[in-house]
Formats: structure tokens, sequence, C-alpha cells
């Protein structure tokens, strides 16, 4: 049984969601204000370990705007004073200067209590809001906060200079395209360069798609409140999010089961989700072939390094047996990069690529646990591909095997298949492969749900946020990766280790979607690993290979 923790980081919610289960809860006799109160109590206490008072030499507030404590942008981090040795100075006091953006809804009504618990604690505090009707429970907070003297401003340019602004204009009430008014104030708040902490999600932001709705608050820090939210988990929202946390904040599972299901069906993958996956431990009595048998085939003349790098990765993924079909040509380089693969050399077309499959005497496809076609091909492999695809063999699919696939007619194609697919597209080979379904970059999630109820393959979208969907519209999103995977062969390398993967795991019950969540978290945890060590201009295929080998040993649950 996994613990709460781990339970409530595994959720993902829409708005629609979130408000049900909000409303369980309500219903349930928890009191609006109570719930409110808690929330922001805890947003306070995370913003005073984040943003501690300091020290401030002088005689009180200069309001020298983009002066002051700069917050660098997605790293959290103690501020330290930005004024010439405070400590010397005879005028000291305790102080940080903060501006709180306040909405008409309950996200205004969060940011007015951290206001008022941030000014008892001893910040200086400003309010701004632009708005004139607030909720019954914002309206209150907000008369309260000034019958405290806490100074209130509707117009943008009386808000004095601050360290850092706390964003609670929207929240996930946020239903349509914001107007001029406030989009330009975002705009000009934005423009200011100081640290922003957005409650719940940076206002401005679509809370399920992650779509811009006009403009948008970019945060330094997001406190994602009680459950994470999908926007927060698509690519084009991640601009603005800068480091994203969650603050629990005790919502009964019970709750979020009787909304969700049983099985939630949009999942983050932990590393508790990704290791629960892995073949380990093996049984102490075993043997190479029990161990999975993978088939790969890729490379041409043309691109021989793919089909290296894919090579490379199935072996890190500790598969029994690797054998690899590459062009006859290729043979000797792939012998002397994997000496313990089986190496099948190939008839070649005249441009170099496998012309037909040519395995060892009593050999057939039936001989492998899986397959995994695609790296480095080229289009002129087509009949291979064919002859994979016509196979019971359980399949992963990536780069020039998916464009053969797109002119083959994807979905009529996989609908003919029995065995397992798996298709790992790009943002471009997915819309090569998908021409007639939502558009990617609108709405991955949607986009990815769609492939695989279509196609009853499990369907990969590589990106920022790779999302990976089973045909009953379970979908895991990889919340952790690294730009430094965004390089000419991080792919191949992927499609190697999810093929070795495949191959140690199809014959036991592990369902297709968590192998693959896995192979994905992997990937992008050595990539990350390897960026700390090594920035991420360093992160070369070939190198993400090596930190695959030693990734999972860094994870520390
Ligand atoms: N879900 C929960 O359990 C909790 C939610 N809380 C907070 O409540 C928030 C949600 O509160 P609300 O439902 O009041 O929603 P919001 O505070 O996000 O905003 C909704 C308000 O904005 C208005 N609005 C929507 N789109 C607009 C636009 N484009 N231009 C101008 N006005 C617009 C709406 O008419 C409504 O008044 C959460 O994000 C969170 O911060 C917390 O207070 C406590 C716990
Ligand atoms: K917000």
């Amino acid at each position: 049984m996994q613990n709460r923790q781990e339970q409530i980081s595994q959720v993902v919610v829409t708005a629609g969601q979130m408000r049900d289960i909000e409303e369980r809860i309500f219903a349930a006799g928890m009191p609006v204000a109570a719930l409110m109160e808690k929330v922001a109590g805890l947003i306070a206490r995370r913003i005073q370990e984040i943003y501690p008072l300091f020290e401030r030499g002088g005689a009180g507030v200069q309001g020298c705007r983009g002066a002051g404590v700069q917050g660098s942008r997605g790293v959290g981090g103690e501020i330290t004073s930005s004024s010439p040795s405070s400590s010397s100075s005879p005028l000291l006091f305790s102080s940080s200067r903060v501006g709180i953006l306040v909405g008409p809804g309950h996200n205004g009504g969060d940011a007015l209590v951290v206001a008022r618990e941030l000014y008892f604690r001893g910040y200086e505090v400003w309010i701004y809001s632009p708005f004139s009707k607030f909720k019954e429970l914002t309206s209150q907070h907000l008369q309260y906060v000034r019958s405290l003297g806490i100074p209130y401003y509707q117009d943008i340019e009386q808000l004095p200079d601050c360290d850092f602004l706390v964003d609670g204009l929207f929240g996930f009430g946020l239903e349509r395209t914001l107007t001029d008014s406030i989009a330009a104030a975002i705009n000009q708040l934005n423009e200011w360069d100081k640290p922003i902490i957005s409650i719940d999600l940076p206002s401005g932001l679509h809370t399920d798609t992650g779509e811009v709705l006009g403009t948008a608050i970019r945060a330094t820090h997001t406190f994602c409140l009680g459950l994470w939210k999908l926007g927060l988990l698509q690519d084009q929202a991640l601009d603005y999010l800068g480091k994203a946390e969650l603050i629990d904040f005790d919502i009964p599972l019970a709750d979020v089961q009787a909304v969700l299901g049983d099985t939630p069906k949009i999942k983050r993958i932990t590393p508790a989700t990704a290791l629960a996956t892995l073949p380990l431990p093996r049984p102490p009595v075993t043997h190479k072939y029990k161990e999975g048998h993978l088939l790969l085939i890729c490379g041409s003349r043309r691109y021989a390094g793919g089909a290296i790098l894919t090579a490379l990765g199935a072996r890190s993924s500790g598969v029994g047996m690797l054998s690899i079909a590459v062009p006859e040509s290729l043979k000797p380089l792939l012998v002397s990069h994997l000496p313990e693969a089986l190496i099948v050399g190939c008839p070649e077309t005249e441009t170099g690529a496998i012309a037909q499959l040519q395995l060892p005497e009593k050999t057939d496809l039936s001989s492998f646990n899986a397959i995994a076609i695609g790296p480095g091909l080229t289009k002129d492999a087509t009949a291979i591909v064919q002859e994979v695809i016509a196979s019971d063999r359980p399949l992963i699919i990536d780069a020039d095997g998916l464009n053969i696939l797109a002119q083959m007619g994807t979905i009529p194609t996989l609908q003919k298949r029995q065995a397992t697919t798996i298709l790992t597209p790009h943002t471009g080979e997915f819309q090569r492969l998908f021409p007639d379904i939502a558009d990617p970059k609108l709405d991955r999630v949607k986009a990815v749900r769609e492939a695989a109820a279509q196609t009853g393959a499990v369907v990969l979208l590589k990106g920022a946020r790779t999302a990976i969907a089973n045909p009953q519209g379970l979908v895991w999103i990889n919340p952790e990766s690294t730009p430094a995977l965004a390089r000419g062969g991080s792919g191949d390398v992927l499609t190697g280790l999810l093929g070795g993967l495949l191959a140690q795991v199809v014959t036991k019950q592990i369902a297709v979607e968590n192998i693959v969540a896995t192979a994905a978290w992997w990937h992008s945890q050595a990539g990350i690993l390897a960026a700390e060590e090594r920035t991420e201009l360093g992160v070369d295929a070939f190198t993400l290979t090596q930190y695959l080998k030693s990734s999972i040993l860094f994870i520390k649950l």
C-alpha cells in the first residue's frame, strides 16, 4: 500500500475535477473560510522559507523600482539584502517588501490571507487589485487587511517597489481570455522582472491545457494547491511556471477517488511508479533467453550512428539477448561497438537501407520477445517495416518507421494488428501520423489519447513533458526532464531502452503503458543527472547512454 503523499503526488486533475473534489469537502462540513485559511497559512509559511525576512539598513522604503532583491527565475533560494552592509547600519530594521496581486475570486482570497499573515510576521505588504467586485469571502478579507492599514492600490503604477510579488489574480476559475486592461497590467508586472510566486497556477494560464489566455504571469515559483493541475504538465505552460511545487493541504483520498474513480485517468510518473515496474529483482535461477530477447531493426549506410545509439540504449536496459538487424555493410561497425550482441547483416537497397530481413537459420520473428524498428532506417526500408507490422510480435515503432507507417495509413494499418504496438513520435512525426487528430501543440494530452484510442497502440508523445496514453484512455505524464535531451540521437537511445525493457517484461503481468512510462522516466532522469554534472550542453546521445547505467542508483526514494 502506497503512502498518502505518494498517492497524492501521482494525481492530476482538471479544473472541473478539482471543483467537484472541493465541493465534496465543503458538503462534508469543512467551512470554505477554514479551508482558505489553512491553505493560505501553508503558502505563507512556504513563502517565509523561500524569501525570509532580511535586515535592511537605511530609512525605510526607497521605492526605486528595479533595485532591491533580484530573485533568480526558476531557482528558489534565499534572498540576501542588496543594501550595502546592513549589519553596520545604525538604522536597522527587518523587512521584505511584498506586492500582493489580488483577483476577484478565491485565488484572490488566498492571496489576501497570505498578505495578512506576512504583514503580521513583519513583512511590508502592499496590495494591488484592478477589480471592483469580489466574491464574498475575498471581499471580507480585503476589508480586514485594509482595516489593518495595509495600502491598497487599483492602479499598477501606484504599487511601490517590491522585493517580490505574490500572484493571486486567478486560479482554476479563470474561464476566458483576459481583458486588455488586465493583460496590460500582467505584461507590466512581468517586465519588472521581480520574483513572482503564483498561487495555484500563474494567472492567465488555462488550468487544463496550459494555454496562455491572452497573457500570463511569468512566475518564479508556482505553488500548486492540493492536487497537480493538468495544465501545469503541458509543454506550453512551462515557460511560465518557474519552479513548481505542490502544497498538500490534506484533501482526503476518499474524495479524490470518489471524483476520479479508483484508477485516475491521468497520472504523474513518480520515482516509485517507475521503479516498481523495473524487472528487478531477477529470479536467482534464470538464463539469458528468460530475460528477454530483443530484435532491433535500425540503421542505414547514411545513418549508421542511429543504430549504435539505439543498441547502446537497449544494452543499458539489461535485456538478456540483443539481436540487431542492420544493412550488411554496417555489420563490422556494430560488432565493434557491441561485442555481446548478435548482429544480423541484411541485404541492402542501392541507397544503403535494409532491403529485407535476413535472419540466421532456424530463427524467425517468433524467436524474439519484442521488436523495435525505426531509427536511422531511411524511407527506403518500407518492405521490412511492412513485414514486422504484419507479424504477431510486440513492436515499438520510431523515427523512419513512423514515417513509413504514416505513408501506409496509420489507423487502418494498426487496427489490423493484434499484438502490442508502441509508437514513439515527436510532435512533427505525430502530426504526420495523425493529420486528422487534435493538434498536439494545443492539447498534448487530448491528442495522445485520441491517437491511442483510434489505433489500439500505446502512444508516447515526446516533449518537455512526455505524455503516454493507452487505448483505454489512461495517460501517464513524465513531470521532470531537461532541455539537455533536445539533441539528435537521444530519441534513438529511448527506443533501444524501451525495447530492452519491453522484451524483459512482455511475458510478465505488467501493463505495457507502465513499462513505457518507466523507460521515459529513466531516460529523462539520466539526462537530468548528466546535465547536472556536465551542464545542459554536455549531454550528447552517447554520453546519455553512459548515464543510463547509473541513474537509478542516484534516485533516493
Ligand atoms: N480547490 C480548493 O480546494 C481550494 C481552492 N482555493 C482557491 O480558490 C481558487 C479558485 O477560486 P475561484 O473558483 O473563485 O476562481 P478564481 O479565483 O480562479 O477566479 C474566479 C473569478 O474570476 C472571474 N474571472 C474568470 N475569468 C476571468 C477573466 N478572464 N477576466 C476577469 N475575471 C475573470 C470569475 O468570474 C470569478 O469571479 C483556487 O485556484 C485556489 O487558489 C483555496 O482557497 C482553498 C482550497
Ligand atoms: K494565480
